[in-house]
């Protein structure tokens, strides 16, 4: 029997909600497929620095070296939010994908049918809307040193540094090429490179690279404007590449095209097999403990793993469709209801999908 080795990081506030959900989801997929999946938990954010005084221990980096994939549920929260840096539940997630090298995130939001009609959106602006985002995940500012000091007048200032090196570029660009090459030989190069050095080497890295791929549409376009092109006609979009911060931005424009932040799956890619899973959102610490997180992101996110990471491609595609039963059949957690739906809470929604893969 296939064994698959599955580092679980459930993290805080509604983290460990979801992963919940998503953990009883691949169950259900263990028993189908007639594969072993070794469930190995360990603490990441908030919980790790409470536990362990550091958002990102020795044990878990451990797990998750010897793991075929990772699980992310999610960090953070007010609880630390006056930390110093070096002591917030996020610097562990920074770390992690840094010393595992995930430079690759992408990000695919994906509007159902059903969704589109009951939008608060317009249903023609949104429906077919499927996107891309591919992140660079390991550079750029949120990596950059930081300084913070007193001027001569006594004021303080703080510095973030936002450096790029251009192989740093070049590799993410490239699978953004080959990612449009599979899909609809669109991509949409994003940044800022009428004011940023760090843009200008990137859109000169991303025309270089253009040259391998004449198949191909590239095009470029500023960060504010893409902003703006996100709501006013997102349908123009297929693949879209970015650094770090703006995709992070972006993706979570993107995410509320779809309906809900917590319908947001994505996969951290390196070079080899390994792979991290998380959903877009946060801890959400607002709505945590108490049964109102949607799982559908997380549990997306697991059927990415299965596919990119054990390549149980009928597998992810099974889950995929079971989501989309139970959306079809007006089932509803709090963040996508509207009226006339059936609401449920974080569990049941699961429990409607593994009885929809069951059946
Ligand atoms: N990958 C990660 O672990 C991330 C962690 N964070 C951290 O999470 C904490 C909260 O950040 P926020 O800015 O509030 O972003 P957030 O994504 O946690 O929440 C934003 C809004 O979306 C809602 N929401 C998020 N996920 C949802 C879900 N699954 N179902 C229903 N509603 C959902 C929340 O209730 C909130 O109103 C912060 O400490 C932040 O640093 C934020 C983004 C990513
Ligand atoms: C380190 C994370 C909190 C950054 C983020 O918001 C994300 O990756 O979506
Ligand atoms: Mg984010």
């Amino acid at each position: 029997m296939k064994e698959f080795k599955i580092a679980v990081l459930p993290g805080d506030g509604i983290g460990p909600e979801v992963m919940e959900q998503a953990v009883k989801i691949l169950k259900v997929i263990e028993h189908q497929e007639k594969v072993k999946f070794n469930f190995e938990y360990g603490l990441l954010g908030g919980c790790a620095i409470d536990a362990d005084g550091t958002p990102l221990p020795e044990q878990t980096l451990e797990i998750t070296k010897n793991a075929d994939a990772i699980l992310l549920g999610a960090v953070g929260g007010p609880k630390w939010d006056q930390n110093p840096n070096h002591l917030r539940p996020e610097a562990g997630l920074l770390a992690l994908r840094k010393e595992l090298d995930l430079y690759a995130n992408l990000r695919p939001a994906q509007m159902y049918e059903c969704m589109a009609k009951a939008s608060s959106l317009k249903e023609e602006l949104v429906a077919g809307v499927d996107i891309m985002v591919v992140r660079e995940l390991t550079g750029g500012i949120y990596f950059g040193e930081k300084k913070r000091y007193e001027d001569q007048n006594g004021k303080e200032v703080a510095v973030d540094t936002l450096l790029y090196h251009e192989d740093e570029i070049e590799r993410i660009v490239r699978m953004a090429f080959e990612i449009a090459g599979k899909r609809d030989n669109r991509l949409v190069s994003v940044d800022k490179a009428n004011v940023l050095e760090s843009s200008r080497l990137w859109r000169s890295v991303v025309e270089r690279i253009a040259k391998e791929y004449p198949n191909i549409e590239c095009t470029h376009m500023l960060v504010d404007a893409c902003a703006m092109q996100l709501v006013r006609a997102p349908k123009q979009f297929d693949v879209i590449v970015t650094e770090n911060m703006f995709g992070d931005i972006l993706s979570d424009e993107a995410a509320m095209l779809t309906g809900s932040i917590g319908m947001l799956a994505s996969a951290s890619l390196t070079d080899g097999n390994l792979g991290l899973y998380e959903p877009v959102h946060g801890s959400a610490p607002d709505i945590a403990g108490q049964e109102l997180a949607n799982p559908i992101a997380t549990i997306l996110s697991a059927a990415l793993m299965l596919r990119y990471s054990f390549g149980l491609d009928d597998a992810a595609k099974r889950i995929e469709d079971a989501v989309e039963d139970v959306l079809n059949k007006g089932i509803r957690t709090a963040d996508i209801a509207t009226t006339g739906e059936i609401s449920v809470g974080t569990n049941d929604m699961a429990n409607y999908i593994a009885e929809i893969l069951e059946a």
